[in-house]
């Protein structure tokens, strides 16, 4: 290892949402005069407008800190931000593969949640230096002692270790620098070996093109460098490396232990795929960066145009959409209900909403949602596997053997009040109990199998109901397992509208035709004529509703005088319209298409 190396640290901060991960990472910034507190932003490391205003991290970023340490010594440190949601679990390994340490926030109010040990699990996986911090001790009903007895308990940790802190108040701050400077290993690697850098993040810049976060390994890689994309064996030339401190600030090269970017004009953001190896293209490794996958979408849905915007539309917005988001993906679907559209693979339901509001937003386009729904996979009767996307392609039942559906791991911690709520609720989702643990006298983690399908909508807050907010949940894909389940489709007036149909267990069949008929009917506006609603499997009818027909012309009551009261009228009857869908004669408005996820 070089003296260089030796005074670099590459670590991470990991908590639940909430303790504190933005408000302490922009304290290390400024105690490290990365930022000057008049120009620091409210929360640096989150980019997107959208995900400030959710205020949830999306991208990674790596941002370079300088700090003198108390031996005299100055450090490189390079903060690698993590996503916190389950849908960006792969990003989050990734990240923490580029990392040798990670501090473990634990929020002094609320102690260990959920995604405190999902997150420390994955820590633990990677064989990171973790340093546990107890944040927001500035709080009047932050309780240190209780969070010392549950890491010390849950997280088998010496509590003696960890670091009292308040982010917001600013304590504790040159303590966490120290334990990251003489706890957390630096980085190993030579300068010498063949160019070896992970991915573990990439956004799309109008002026570099894809930039690739990468964290390198071994070697060393600088502007005019032939560099090699190890899945793909693309290869292009490097136009600018550099790294964040926080602003993109261009170096001569990145060397082994560095985390930083590199741009070399690529188009395409998904030719920079996240846990690939960066390689030298005239002097390759043989080994890249162990544990690569390509993303996956684990959701699917339907996006059809509406109102004013036109099939050409929505895919110009997609295709520039999809410059920026390498996770998603869509192919062109017809539906004889619907029409022209996409289905598009999400790699989760919060990632799904938050590119239907960037099309809307960003885009200006209008758009329709079918029902979300995951993949199953079908054993036909000749032995086939095949994978089903879009409930209305399910083959014939008479030739299924078996359908699969995904199954989800999830973790939930609560205080011991509520589990009796929580195991009725997660027993109505079909999940299965796999264990069941205190983690201090009033607090137990609850381990459940449940079907990812089960949980894609409203679980999250159905729990948070339940135990009025105090549960918190997390989950990952575990595997597919053999359910009893069926199809469903609805009739309107008669006719099966395919962007309808969906999967459902056959125990709950009746119950959910009956919930989504009646929820239709709620939401379908009455029309000048009588639609009827129906839900039926094969040929047989579950449950029917009707919307009755309008009487009155709208207008009718405005006696044909008041031009402007007219006027507004239909103004108003026009923004009624605006999600709303032509299915031969019957309007159907976006609710329609989503009554499905509220029906159970
Ligand atoms: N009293 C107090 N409040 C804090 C402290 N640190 C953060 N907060 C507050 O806690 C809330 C969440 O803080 P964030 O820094 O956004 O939390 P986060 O973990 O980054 O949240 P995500 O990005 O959603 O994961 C904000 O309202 C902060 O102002 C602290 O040390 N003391």
């Amino acid at each position: 290892m070089s003296r260089r190396m030796e005074h670099i640290r590459n670590f991470s901060i990991i908590a639940h949402v909430d303790h504190g991960k933005s408000t302490l990472a922009d304290r290390l910034m400024e105690f490290t005069g990365a930022v000057e507190e008049r120009e620091k932003k409210d929360q640096l490391l989150d980019t997107l407008d959208i995900e400030r205003e959710r205020g949830i991290t999306i991208k990674l970023q790596a941002v370079r800190l300088n700090y003198k340490a108390k031996d005299g010594q100055e450090y490189t440190l390079h903060l690698i931000d993590t996503p916190g949601h389950v849908d960006f679990g792969y990003e989050v390994s990734r990240s923490l593969t580029a990392c040798e340490g990670a501090l473990l926030l634990i929020d002094a109010t609320q102690g260990i949640e959920a995604q405190t040990i999902a997150t420390f699990w994955q820590a633990l996986e990677q064989d990171l230096e973790i340093i546990p911090v107890i944040n927001k001790i500035d709080l009047p009903s932050a309780d240190v002692e209780r969070i010392k007895e549950q890491i010390a308990d849950v997280l088998g940790l010496d509590p003696d270790e960890a670091i009292l802190a308040s982010g917001k108040a600013g304590i504790g701050i040159q303590d966490i620098l120290e334990a990251i400077v003489n706890k957390i290993p630096p980085p190993e690697g030579e300068e010498d070996k063949p160019l070896k850098a992970l991915i573990f993040d990439s956004y799309y810049d109008p002026y570099r093109g894809a930039v690739a976060f990468v964290r390198i390994f071994d070697g060393e890689v600088k502007k005019g460098t032939k560099i090699k994309l190890m899945s793909t064996g693309k290869e292009f030339e490097v136009t600018e490396v550099g790294a964040q401190t926080p602003q993109m600030t261009q170096l001569d090269s990145l060397r082994a232990g560095d985390v930083g970017y590199i741009a070399a004009a690529i188009k395409d953001v998904r030719d920079i795929r996240i846990g690939d190896t960066i390689t030298d293209a005239k002097n390759p490794t043989d080994q890249p960066v162990p544990g690569f996958r390509p993303a996956k979408p684990m959701v699917y849905a339907g996006l059809y145009p509406t109102g004013s915007t036109l099939f050409e539309d929505l895919r110009d917005a997609l295709e520039k959409y999809s410059i920026n988001d390498a996770a998603i993906t869509y192919e062109m679907e017809s539906s004889p209900a619907l029409g022209l559209g996409f289905r598009c693979g999400f790699l989760g339901l919060l990632h799904m909403e938050i590119v239907q509001e960037r099309l809307e937003r960003e885009y200006d386009i209008e758009l329709i949602t079918t029902a979300p729904n995951v993949i199953y996979k079908v054993i036909t009767k000749k032995g086939e596997e095949l994978e089903v996307r879009n409930p209305s392609q399910m083959p014939d039942p008479s030739q299924i053997d078996k359908i699969l559906e995904p199954y989800i791991e999830a973790n939930i911690i609560t205080p011991n009040d509520y589990v009796g709520a929580i195991m009725q609720l997660v027993q109505d989702k079909r999940g299965i109990q796999r264990s069941f643990e205190y983690i201090d006298k009033k607090t137990v983690l609850l381990r459940y199998d449940i079907p990812m399908a089960e949980v894609l909508f409203d679980f999250h807050d159905k729990l948070k109901t339940a135990t009025r907010g105090y549960a918190s949940f997390d989950y990952e894909f575990k595997d597919y397992r053999p359910g009893y389940l069926v199809k469903m489709d609805i009739k309107i007036n008669g006719e099966i509208v395919d962007a309808l149909s969906f999967i459902v267990h056959r125990d709950k069949a009746y119950r959910v035709g009956r919930n989504i008929v009646d929820k239709m009917r709620e939401v379908i506006p009455r029309q000048l004529f009588e639609v009827r609603i129906q839900a039926v499997i094969g040929s047989k009818v579950v449950a029917s509703a009707r919307v009755a027909p309008l009487r009155k012309d709208v207008l009718a009551k405005c006696y044909g005088g008041d031009i402007t009261r007219k006027k507004k009228l239909l103004e108003k009857q026009k923004k009624g319209k605006k999600r709303m869908k032509q299915l031969g004669k019957v309007e159907l408005p976006q609710e329609a298409f989503l009554s499905i996820l509220k029906a159970e």
